[in-house]
């Protein structure tokens, strides 16, 4: 690639002055030319220098649009990857993940429920009614625990929720009031008949393995669906 000296003709204008100054001539109209010349090439060089001005603000304003707009979207991916779009809620992966983040530091109880039947509920109603029973179960769960406790769907009607530093006596008492805030009031999408759940809980110390927690609650949670369903069981002592 060649250099093009961006100035040539406001260069050259300045040296053909310089040298007229040199030569100490007398001649008015040789000052005056160079002058003139000079002139001309100064103004040309401000209206392209305000040119570029223009054009790099411009430029760094399109580029911080451009930067907002990669980090939004970032966000959104990094929403995405860890939320199921259904409803919301934590996906599997972030569950495991925020649960061993928690038991890092802390104890915690953990809540697993699956709505009951549910297979019954998609033959009968279709897939879409049941997709709005699996929003509006959320819903309620969201209500139900307001600021406590992380939601997550670890698996199609099956939810957990993690409870940081709660003991186990007092997430049970807490599974048993969502059981009812379910099963209690009628599905404005599914008028026709309650929806109900089934509750397992179990309680882990600091440090201890989720892995082993949540299969104590999933073990709690077939005792649950074993003993009739629409119940809260909590891991064997
Ligand atoms: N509408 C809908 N259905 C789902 C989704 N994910 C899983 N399912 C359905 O959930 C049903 C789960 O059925 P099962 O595992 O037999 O359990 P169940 O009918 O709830 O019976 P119990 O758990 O024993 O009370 C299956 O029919 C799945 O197709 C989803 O995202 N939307």
């Amino acid at each position: 690639m060649t250099d093009v000296d961006l100035f040539e003709a406001e260069a050259e204008a300045l040296e053909r002055a310089n040298t007229v100054l040199a030569s100490g001539t007398q001649e008015l109209t040789r000052y005056r030319a160079a002058l003139e010349e000079l002139v001309q090439n100064y103004g040309q060089l401000m209206r392209q220098s305000r040119r570029l001005i223009s054009r790099s603000d411009r430029t760094e304003r399109e580029l911080n649009q451009l930067n907002s707009r990669l980090k939004q979207l970032s966000d959104e991916l990094e929403y995405k990857a860890r939320h199921d779009n259904l409803t919301g809620a934590l996906n599997r992966g972030a569950v495991f993940e925020s649960a061993h983040r928690i038991l890092e530091k802390s104890a915690m109880s953990v809540i697993v429920l699956d709505i009951d039947f549910f297979k019954r509920i998609n033959d009968e109603f279709g897939h879409p009614t049941g997709d709005a029973v699996i929003r509006e179960l959320v819903n309620r769960l969201r209500v139900a625990l307001g600021d406590v406790g992380l939601i997550g769907r670890v698996g199609g009607e099956e939810f957990s929720i993690l409870l940081a530093g709660m003991a186990l006596d007092e997430a049970v008492v807490l599974a048993e009031h969502i059981r009812q805030a379910i099963s209690g009031e009628l599905f404005p999408c599914l008028p026709s008949r309650p929806v109900t759940s089934s509750f397992g809980v179990s309680w882990s110390v600091a440090g201890g393995d989720f892995e082993d927690a949540y299969a104590r609650a999933d073990e709690a949670l077939y005792q649950a669906k074993r003993g009739g369903r629409n119940r809260v069981e909590r891991e064997a002592a």
